[in-house]
């Protein structure tokens, strides 16, 4: 991915993934650089499981390939252990306590550290003689993320499975994961809908929507992709003609207009003059944007 210099733990290359009648994926090509937590990104249905499973070679590819480390990752002994996919719906068997899947995932994955888990397992307050199935959706999360975090896998991937923690949890998972990623740097692909939540965590975001690439940027870049001028309506309708507008609304004489692109000296001098606010764009809104236009856009090549 564009600005790291540690190099690519992850290749795509024009991987399409068919279903039935859907194409979950459509000829992507995307990398994810070593050593850093990238944020993956899109609505419901846009393809971010598939992609995290046909990385994880849990699913193969229709077309295209894969490579992590510089191998395929599928039916690949060297590579499998240094991946670890935690997601939502993980599966563990019937009579299955905590401890027994800490103890398969302490097997599975060599850099396991069992004090790093057992102090997790404590933050999070793990029950510790209720089987996971019968476990609230919260907990069974806190079981997913410490065998994500406590493996220390060279590649891990997280499906939104905290999702099901509360805020009070999520935060001790947020400081968990950039604490131990700075300890022992490595390279993290999370997925969440929770987008400014996770924003200070991310240092690259992959948008993908319909199965297509959106953005593949640093988070340091998207935060001037936008602004959002507050004011008088009319001052902004002068102001931003001619720029390309994101969104807007209007509350009687007052706009919020969101508009693309980075304002120069003269333009931000002119809004001042003008006696108009700026006000920085939340990634969560970028993204929100971002998409919608881009589904519009798709909706106008479709009617034409
Ligand atoms: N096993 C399957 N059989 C048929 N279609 C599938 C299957 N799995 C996923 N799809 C379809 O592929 C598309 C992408 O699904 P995917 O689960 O990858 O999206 P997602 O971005 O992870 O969504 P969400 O945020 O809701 O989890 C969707 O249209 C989905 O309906």
């Amino acid at each position: 991915m564009s600005g790291n210099t540690a190099g690519q733990a992850i290749e795509v290359r024009s991987v399409t993934r068919r279903y039935k009648n859907t194409t979950a994926l459509d000829d992507v090509t995307v990398s994810f650089g070593k050593d850093a937590i990238h944020g993956l990104l899109g609505r419901n249905g846009a393809g971010k499981t598939t992609l995290m499973s046909i990385i994880t070679a849990q699913l193969w590819p229709s077309e295209g390939q894969v490579e992590v480390f510089g191998q395929t990752p599928h039916e690949n002994e060297q590579v499998l252990p240094k991946i670890c996919f935690v997601r939502e719906d993980q599966r563990y068997p019937e009579d299955a306590l905590a401890k027994h899947a800490f103890k398969a995932a302490a097997d599975a994955y060599e850099n396991w550290d069992w004090d790093f888990a057992n102090r997790l397992i404590a933050d999070f307050k793990v029950p510790q003689k209720t089987k996971i199935k019968k476990m609230s959706r919260g907990q069974k999360s806190a079981v997913a993320v410490i065998i994500g975090l406590a493996s220390r896998a060279e590649v891990t991937f997280f499906d939104e499975p905290y999702m099901g923690l509360d805020a009070v949890a999520r935060q001790l998972f947020y400081d968990r994961l950039l604490e131990d990623y700075a300890a022992h740097p490595r390279t993290f692909v999370l997925s969440s809908h929770l987008i400014d939540e996770i924003a200070h965590l991310i240092e690259n975001v992959v948008l993908i929507d319909g199965g297509r690439i959106l953005l593949d940027e640093p988070v340091e870049d998207l935060r001037d992709r936008a602004v959002t001028i507050v004011g008088r309506a009319d001052a902004i309708a002068e102001f931003t003609t001619g720029r390309e507008i994101l969104h807007e609304e209007t509350m009687g004489r007052i706009a919020r207009t969101t508009v693309l692109g980075a304002l120069t000296e003269a333009e931000q001098q002119r809004v001042r003059e003008l006696d108009l606010d700026l006000q920085p764009v939340s990634l969560q809104q970028l993204i929100v944007r971002l998409t919608t236009r881009a589904n519009a856009e798709n909706t106008a090549e479709v009617q034409s």
